[in-house]
């Protein structure tokens, strides 16, 4: 480590901010710990309210000049992004793996491509985004999409370059400019992202990274007049803040924020299936916004099927994410791993069983958890845990599995294994959620709309909802008369 260098598996990393196309320290630093041994990664540049004014006057100053850059340039820079992604993938997956604990085997054939994939979508989406022309008494109308301004983008820790990308690159695509907030607890990757998108000939200003604590730069970003976006994956308070914060400029927002998504299954569902769609839900140590923590299972089946799962789940291998045969790592963070303990103690002690787990591995790791004899009303069932822990509910018919599976404050997604299409209609259309997956999970496309409901979230981005967010759109309307060639 130097000052402002670290290396994370000999990998270099900057740990300053990129602000206006050069680094900038702070005074100030945190520690960046390793979810895989508590050892340090770094220290962190951690910004104020001095950082983000800077970073915003960048992007301020960024903007006329990249608006009015041709969409076909502008395309072009973001596949170049997209080409340093894949050059640098090894080195993404291994820092990302190193700074949140998530599988390697998953960063390197998984996530990382996706990093890529996002720029390469969204800069031909960007190309083939059309304006629309319509008639009214003999006016046309044209809509077309301007470009914003200077976009605040925050985000967490739990996929951090990939949920970065999704958010930076349409709004680049869409000609904006962007100050981007990694978590404090993941800030390394971001910091990679700033120096390929300079090599990829992204001019200054256009990207900024800024790192530090939320409570420190994040209220100077979003309540900062000149920003014109603000878009945020995270926690439900944190939200409530972030909006509360906006409020006083009108800053449109988007929220992509936690769920507590049911899996039903249903008495005709292949039970294989179920069981393994149910066990994915341990992806990531759990810490997934989609996951399907609730599995309401049909009353007739659920003795069978809880036994599949128990068997299916005690041959998960939970260990160093950097190991090819490991399933499930680390918590992001030992505060993580208090609160999830937090959820599965108080959860016991109103009379929950874990058939599964129930318990801490050590001090890093939390056990795959199962929770049966669990209330609809208990904090268990309502609350997101964001760990390796499930619950188990079953149901006798139809509606009352419906019920279930609406009743709590979320709506982000719902996962359904039956072999009945007919019930898989006529449940879905029930369902409040962003996204239903039948007989299938996780099974992602950026050409659809992602988001949630209630309190899973605020508007839709992906494909070309992501426009519509990070655009103004404009409708012009021009008369056939007062044309002096008309005479
Ligand atoms: N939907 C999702 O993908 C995620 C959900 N969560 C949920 O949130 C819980 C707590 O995790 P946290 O890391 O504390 O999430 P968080 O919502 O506080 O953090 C997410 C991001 O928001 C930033 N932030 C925090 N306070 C801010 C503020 N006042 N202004 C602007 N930015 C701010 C953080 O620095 C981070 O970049 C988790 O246990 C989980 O339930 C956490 C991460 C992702
Ligand atoms: O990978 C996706 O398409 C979506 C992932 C979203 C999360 O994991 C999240 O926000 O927690």
């Amino acid at each position: 480590m130097t000052d402002h260098l670290t290396t994370v598996a000999g990998v270099a990393v900057d740990t300053r901010h990129w602000i206006g196309g050069r680094r900038v320290a702070s005074t100030d630093t945190f520690t960046d710990v390793s979810p895989i041994d508590g050892s340090t990664l770094g220290e962190i540049s951690r910004g104020t309210g001095t950082e983000a004014a800077q970073a915003v006057a960048a992007a301020k100053a960024a903007f006329p000049a990249w608006a009015a850059t041709s969409r076909a340039e502008r395309a072009r820079i973001l596949h170049a992004i997209a080409d340093g992604v894949e050059k640098r993938l090894e080195d993404l997956a291994v820092v990302e793996t190193h700074d949140n604990g998530a599988l390697l085997r998953s960063h390197r054939r998984g996530v990382m491509p996706r990093v890529a994939h996002n720029f390469r979508f969204f800069a031909d989406r960007l190309l083939t985004l059309d304006h629309e022309d319509f008639e009214t008494r003999g006016h046309t109308n044209r809509v077309g999409w301007d470009p914003a301004g200077p976009c605040v983008l925050i985000t967490p820790w739990n996929a951090p370059l990939m949920l970065a990308t999704w958010k930076v690159a349409p709004a680049l695509a869409a000609g904006n400019t962007v100050v981007l907030k990694p978590a404090e607890w993941s800030p390394l990757t971001a910091s990679l992202l700033a120096d390929i998108a300079a090599a990829a000939g992204l001019p200054a200003g256009v990207l900024n990274v800024v790192q530090g604590y939320g409570a420190e730069i994040g209220d100077a970003l979003t309540s900062h007049p000149d920003v014109r976006r603000i878009s945020f994956t995270g926690s439900v308070p944190t939200a409530k803040r972030i909006a509360a914060s906006a409020a006083a400029n009108l800053t449109p927002l988007s929220l992509e924020l936690g769920g507590k998504s049911p899996l039903l299954v249903f008495a005709d569902a292949d039970l294989d299936l179920a069981v393994d769609l149910a066990v994915e839900q341990y992806d990531n140590a759990g810490q997934v916004c989609l996951a399907a923590t609730r599995l309401l299972v049909e009353e007739p089946i659920a003795e069978e099927f809880t036994r599949r799962f128990v068997e299916k789940a005690s041959g998960l291998r939970q260990g160093d994410p950097r190991d090819e045969a490991t399933d499930i790592g680390p918590t992001i963070h030992p505060r993580q791993l208090e609160k999830i303990d937090g959820f599965v103690r108080r959860a016991i002690a109103a009379g929950a069983r874990a058939v599964v787990g129930g318990h801490r591995e050590g001090d890093r790791y939390y056990a795959p958890t199962l929770l049966t004899e669990v209330a609809q009303d208990s904090e268990i069932v309502q609350e997101e845990v964001f760990g390796p822990v499930l619950t188990l509910q079953t149901f006798t018919t139809e509606e009352e599995a419906v019920r279930l599976a609406d009743d709590t404050r979320f709506g982000l997604a719902a996962t359904l294994a039956t072999g009945d299409r007919e019930r898989a209609e006529r449940v879905t259309a029930r369902l409040v959620a962003g996204t239903v997956w039948v007989n299938c999970f996780f099974v992602r496309d950026l050409r659809a709309p992602f988001g949630g409901s209630r309190h899973s979230g605020v508007g839709r981005e992906g494909g070309t909802w992501s426009f519509d967010f990070y655009c103004d759109l404009k409708n012009t309307v021009t008369a056939p008369k007062g044309w002096k060639d008309h005479g």
